[in-house]
């Protein structure tokens, strides 16, 4: 019999605070909240920190803060940070203050009349809205906005943008604003998606729209879903949260049983647990990353789900050998999820997209064509690299695989990336030169990018 979880307020990764700490009941009033996400925002501002440093700061030291204001705060917050640009020339300024009064029109949809009500004044709560801010509500829209601001996208990635989006920016720059789903990959190795959404009926789990591994749990009006971490069937190896994108990607990396399958960049191991799972522990799996750090978690990860990955860590430091030597011209593929701008997670991470900048592109550019090269030499002839990205930039994708058929003097081919793993994703994906980019608008996913190609010399 299933133990109820204990504690069901926080979904998201980035929306959690308190998983580690006992649940507390909350104390705060909605105007109280928004008063510490004001606070919490001008704080990021102006120091240009990460949102999750502010947002933990926050709670150090607002201890007396139950577990469900913390997790409204930080959805008031991830909010704001989604619709930084629109909310701040909404408003006329950019400060916590009018990105969070501006959000609570543009994303949440309330009118200026309830806006006035949570911006009573009294105590803990917001200054009473001044009589700019009111017309401002009443009579502001973003029809003369420029696409950056209408669309809360850096200018300088925009000309890319247009080029991956061409005609269907503007509707792509808003899926991407908006939150995204809970999602979680069952692990089949332990039963099957029907019998885990029975075991999370309570959960209100529904199977997500094109991922056959997939559930979908409903979040709140807030933002907030269920603190999956610590629900038993999670405890027990049972499911993941992973999005639905990153679940497609897995299955269209196309591992066949007996091969032998390198994940280069496993980082926690997402991608491998996945193809454990889908393979039923068929085929030979190779977990490796550049950063053991990162590479780290995946242990207890592999613990839990029962999958079978053999894990290779390199130690770090100038001297760190090569993990992988051995396996050089001998592996069947290799998955590449490559490092990148994540400009595809936007939904998920809305602080990601306002740190990017111009030279973080250009280091991860670098560090794909690095690990691309390191898989050409990895792959047996007739061997494939798929390779994987969260971006929907060009340059992190159509450009990357060219920029590795190119140095490989012919030796690699680009060849059609095999869909038949999901039913209708064939009709949703959007085709580019190289590869496939699956995006929010398009597949409801986030942006991934999955590119196939073939080692012929
Ligand atoms: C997108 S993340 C991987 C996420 C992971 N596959 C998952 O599903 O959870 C990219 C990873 O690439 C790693 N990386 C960066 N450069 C690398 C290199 N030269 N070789 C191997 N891994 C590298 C990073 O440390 C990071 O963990």
């Amino acid at each position: 019999m299933r133990r109820k979880a204990e504690n069901r307020q926080c979904g998201a990764p980035t929306n959690c605070w308190t998983l580690t700490e006992a649940p507390r009941e909350p104390i705060l009033t909605p105007s109280a909240r928004i008063s510490a996400a004001i606070e919490i925002l001008d704080d990021i501002f102006a120091r240009r920190r990460p949102a999750a440093d502010a947002l933990k700061d926050w709670g150090l030291a607002h201890r007396f803060a139950g577990s469900g204001d913390r997790a409204a705060i930080a959805s008031f917050v991830y909010d704001g940070l989604r619709r930084r640009a629109s909310a701040a020339y909404l408003m006329g300024t950019e400060t916590g203050r009018a990105v969070i009064i501006g959000m609570l029109r543009l994303q949440r949809g309330l009118a200026e009349p309830t806006i006035a009500g949570l911006f009573d004044g009294g105590r803990f709560a917001p200054a009473p809205l001044t009589d700019d801010e009111r017309k401002r509500l009443i009579e502001g829209n973003l029809t003369e906005a420029p696409p950056e601001i209408a669309g809360d996208a850096p200018a300088f990635v925009l000309p890319s943008l247009a080029a991956a989006f061409g005609d269907d920016l503007m509707e792509e720059l808003r899926a991407l604003g908006r939150r995204a789903p809970l999602d979680i990959r069952i692990n089949t190795l332990k039963q099957s998606r029907e019998e885990a959404a029975a075991a999370l009926n309570d959960l209100g789990a529904e199977p997500t729209p094109l991922s056959p591994l997939g559930l979908r749990i409903p979040i709140g009006e807030d933002g907030r879903g269920p603190a999956l971490h610590v629900d038993p069937l999670f405890l027990e190896g049972g499911f993941e949260i992973q999005d639905e994108g990153s679940q497609l990607a897995s299955l269209l990396a196309s591992a066949r049983a007996g091969e032998t399958v390198v994940d280069l960049c496993a980082g926690g191991g997402g991608k491998s647990l996945a193809l454990a799972s889908l393979t039923g522990n068929g085929v030979r799996l190779i977990a490796t990353d550049a950063d053991p750090r990162r590479l780290a978690p995946i242990h207890e990860r592999l613990r839990r789900s029962g999958a079978e990955v053999e894990v290779r860590t390199p130690r770090t430091g100038k001297a760190r050998a090569d993990v992988l030597a051995d396996l050089d011209g001998t592996v069947d593929r290799v998955l590449i999820d490559a490092p990148c701008t994540g400009t595809g997670t936007w939904r998920r991470n809305p602080d990601a997209k306002w740190r990017l900048r111009p030279g973080s592109l250009a280091n991860r550019t670098g560090e794909q064509a690095e690990v691309l090269d390191r898989a050409a030499r990895l792959v047996r002839p007739g061997g494939t690299i798929v390779y994987v990205t969260c971006s929907v930039l060009p340059e992190e994708n159509d450009a990357a695989v060219d920029g590795l058929l190119t140095r490989s003097g012919g030796a690699i081919a680009s060849v059609a990336t095999d869909l038949t793993a999901v039913p209708g994703l064939s009709d949703k994906v959007r085709r580019t030169q190289r590869g496939v980019q699956m995006s929010p608008a398009l597949t409801g996913t986030d942006g991934f990018y999955v590119a196939t190609m073939t080692r012929i010399l």
